[in-house]
């Protein structure tokens, strides 16, 4: 018999919803777009031509609507991917575990999740409000290594000469990588850069960034903007990517993240209106979703 998950492993809340999103099975589509900012859910579905459900909790906010006969949700994650954690467990509870009977179901879906966000550009030729679709992301945040997972050959030499190009000190990080779902990532090729992305724990150190806080590793963002293995680069790094792709990975999803580049560090630049290049690639995106 198919073994019972307890109440305090999987969490359901009085309408029977999932703990953090509270979302019931029901309420999701299984076309998902996750965005950082909870207020660029309505951004996105603002777009749709029906919204048939709302929902809010925590930094979770969650619309699940139509565009044309395609039914999506999109989903706010907040920063980083310990929230990553929640929101992919979460989604694929919803889909593939019964919550009557609190057992894995027998017949599992596999949803397609497009990460819309922001990210700052690690190579000169990559300028602000520019869109990048990660190829691969590459996680120094330390999410995955708490799951079994395993890599592809590609991905092992990947990581391999990555070890050796960039310092990152025992004890910082043990870094991993996961490619995007390939045909996905080939449906995004007009108009966007492509290249491996790193998720970073922070904002500030964990980026290069040195406000009052001394570095430990001054040298990360030119040994992430030099590395090079055969015909990949690191085009930029953000907050996400790794534990989307690799929770993909775990879980059996197809994943995708693209960026609107905010920042680009070797030019010292800022978008000047982040908002405008984000509303693009929304509308873009959409666009090659409702496909
Ligand atoms: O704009 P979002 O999607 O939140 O993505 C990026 O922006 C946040 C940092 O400002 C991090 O979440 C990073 O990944
Ligand atoms: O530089 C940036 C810009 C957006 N998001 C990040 O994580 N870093």
């Amino acid at each position: 018999m198919a073994q019972r998950i307890a109440e305090s492993e999987l969490i359901l809340n009085s309408r029977g919803a999932v703990y953090h999103l509270d979302v019931r099975p029901e309420e999701l589509a299984t076309t998902i777009i996750t965005v950082g900012d909870p207020d660029r859910v309505p951004t996105v579905s603002k777009h749709f031509d029906r919204i048939e459900f709302t929902t809010q909790h925590r930094e979770f906010v969650t619309h699940t609507g139509y565009l044309g006969s395609k039914r999506i949700s999109v989903v706010s994650t907040g920063i980083g991917t310990d929230n990553i954690d929640i929101v992919l467990n979460e989604l694929d509870a919803l889909v593939n575990i019964d919550f009557a009977s609190r057992t894995i179901k027998d017949q599992l879906t596999r949803l397609q999740i497009v990460r819309l966000g922001t990210s700052g550009a690690l190579q000169g030729d990559i300028p602000v409000d520019a869109f990048v679709v990660s190829s691969y992301g590459l996680g120094l945040d330390n999410l995955l290594p708490y799951y079994l997972f395993e890599n592809t050959d590609a991905e092992k030499l990947l990581l391999q000469s990555f070890r050796g190009q960039v310092e990152v000190s025992n004890g910082v990080a043990v870094p991993y990588i996961i490619s995007a779902n390939e045909a996905l990532a080939a449906r995004f090729k007009d108009g966007f850069h492509t290249g491996i992305t790193v998720t970073c724990p922070g904002f500030y150190a964990p980026q290069g960034r040195a406000l009052r806080g001394p570095l430990s590793h001054p040298h990360l963002i030119d040994q992430l903007t030099q590395f090079r293995f055969e015909q990949h680069r690191i085009t930029n790094f953000e907050m996400e990517t790794s534990g989307i792709y690799g929770l993909g990975r775990v879980l059996g999803h197809e994943t995708l993240s693209i960026s609107a580049i905010v920042a680009n560090r070797i030019a010292q630049q800022f978008s000047n209106d982040g908002a405008a290049a984000v509303e693009l690639l929304i509308t873009r995106a959409l666009e090659v979703l409702a496909q």
